[in-house]
């Protein structure tokens, strides 16, 4: 396959001391040559491969030298993408690192598009669909254990379970498939009903465990939407900056001063939350004010969790109330702020309020009770659920919404085979879940179906 030869800036933008520029593609060393010089006068492409070398960047136009760099050659195919690649590490900072990118683009690359090392890397066969969208979550990883997770996709865990399932719907269809085209063979026995459930059934059973996981995952990838929720002037500002340890939100003593939405991503405990703080939702006149009231409203409806923040110095009002009511179905946890002033709230009808749920007493002038609420968070979100980093998570949306259509596709199987129905009408549904699944590790379909049956049955016809 002919590629054309790519380049990016493959580190962070004006951070740390050095900064790399990476190329792929057939012409990688050959560019590389154009511009490099060596102190030995040594030419890039009479190196062997995956070795580093000293030297100059020149510019041919001008004939000086732009920059200090280590080189790095590493021909196809032991590389990341399975083409030549050539690394120029150079110093970090803008404006060195776009030279040496405006260089090597002027010499004969072509910028890489996002993504585009991983897709080659991909479209190479050194790593399937899954993997490459591993490596993707991983380099937006928000937490260690997003990290993981996208570290196990990445060595293929979630490949290979998928592979032994397409395994299993593959052993099935290629039996059912010598049933109808030989019945001749005696020594093939017949794919029965019973024998065809049983392997559907597990493979119904691995896909919801998947599935099961897959909330997790996604949460863990993009945060735990948070709501801070209570009428004005209870702290709902000043929780957000507590968790966040520093003052985003403008905290006043006037009740309304939040008129819009503050949003911010932080770490609890390993549970990434993306909290946000909302105006209170009540009936206001102010214009402003009221949009900021809808979209609170809009925010709530999608929240994974609330932060129902109450002021313990104060009774409970019917505004009170009526929030414990809107969020009655939800998650959330009450939050009794201001226990530094006298209190005045009736704790056991804030209790009885919280229906079971956790209850946590603040001050979030004094900092008291914040460790509580951390805590009262990380228990939701773990109750229950295994935390073993073994687990193959299923985070990515392409991937749970693929799963959703292969167990609603096992299903109908499932039950056309129940209702009596004959066993190659019932390989249709099969079929479709192999070919579900395939998408998921980016497999092509119905050609390698065939390839598939032949080569495991090796009938010589
Ligand atoms: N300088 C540098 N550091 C880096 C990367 C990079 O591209 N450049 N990586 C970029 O993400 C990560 C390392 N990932 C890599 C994954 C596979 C191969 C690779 O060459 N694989 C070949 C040969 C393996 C072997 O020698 O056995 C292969 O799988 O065929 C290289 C890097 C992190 N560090
Ligand atoms: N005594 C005391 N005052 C607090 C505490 N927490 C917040 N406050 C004060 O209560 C006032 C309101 O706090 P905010 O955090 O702005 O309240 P809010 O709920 O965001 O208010 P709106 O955005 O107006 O709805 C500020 O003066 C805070 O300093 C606390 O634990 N104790
Ligand atoms: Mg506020």
């Amino acid at each position: 396959m002919e590629t054309d030869t790519i380049a990016a800036i493959s580190t962070p933008m004006g951070e740390g001391a050095i900064a790399i520029v990476r190329l792929s593609g057939d012409e990688a060393v050959q560019i590389a040559d154009k511009i490099f010089k060596s102190p030995n006068n040594k030419k890039l492409q009479d190196q062997p491969t995956h070795t580093i070398h000293y030297g100059h960047l020149i510019d041919p136009k001008t004939e000086k030298a732009v920059e200090e760099v280590m080189v790095s050659v590493m021909r196809a195919p032991k590389t990341f993408t399975r083409e030549d690649v050539v690394e120029i590490n150079c110093h970090g900072g803008i404006v060195s690192v776009n030279r040496v990118l405006n260089l090597v683009l002027r010499n004969g690359a072509r910028l890489a598009e996002p993504g585009e090392f991983t897709k080659r890397a991909f479209l190479n066969g050194r790593i399937d669909l899954s993997q490459a969208e591993a490596v993707m979550d991983l380099i937006r990883a928000k937490t260690d254990r997003a990290m993981n997770i996208a570290l196990n996709q990445m060595e293929g865990k979630l490949s290979k379970l998928i592979k032994e399932l397409r395994q299993a719907l593959i052993e099935t269809l290629a039996h059912v498939e010598v049933n109808i085209d030989y019945p001749e063979y005696d020594d093939v026995e017949e794919m029965t009903v019973p024998m065809l459930l049983e392997k559907c059934t597990w493979v119904r059973d691995e896909i919801k465990k998947l599935l099961q996981t897959s909330s997790q995952g996604k949460i863990l990838r993009e945060g735990l939407s948070t709501v801070i929720l209570g009428r004005p002037n209870v702290g709902k500002s000043s929780l957000l900056n507590t968790l966040v340890q520093e003052n985003k939100a403008i905290v006043t003593d006037i009740a309304g001063t939040t008129r819009d939405i503050i949003e911010e991503y932080v770490n609890i405990r390993g549970v990434p939350l993306r909290l946000v703080d909302t105006a209170g939702i009540r009936e206001t006149e102010d214009i402003v004010e009221r949009i900021g009231v809808e979209r609170s409203r809009q925010v709530l409806k999608e929240a994974d969790l609330i932060l129902l923040v109450l002021n313990g110095a104060e009774p409970l009002t019917e505004e009170d109330e009526r929030l414990f009511e809107t969020i009655r179905n939800m998650n959330f946890i009450v939050v009794v702020n201001k226990t530094d002033l006298p209190q005045r709230i009736d704790l056991e009808k804030v209790k009885a309020l919280a229906n079971g749920r956790r209850m946590v007493t603040t001050s979030l002038l004094k900092e008291e009770g914040v460790e509580e609420l951390e805590e009262a968070i990380a228990e939701l979100f773990f109750e229950g659920q295994i935390e073993s980093d073994d687990l193959t998570y299923v985070s990515n949306a392409r991937h749970i919404s693929v799963l959703q259509k292969a167990l609603d596709a096992i299903e109908d199987a499932i039950q056309s085979a129940e209702a009596g129905v004959p066993v190659d009408i019932v390989q249709i549904d099969v079929t479709r879940t192999w070919e579900l699944l395939g998408e998921i590790i980016g497999d092509t379909v119905h050609e390698s179906l065939i390839d598939q049956l032949f080569s495991q049955f090796c009938l010589g016809k």
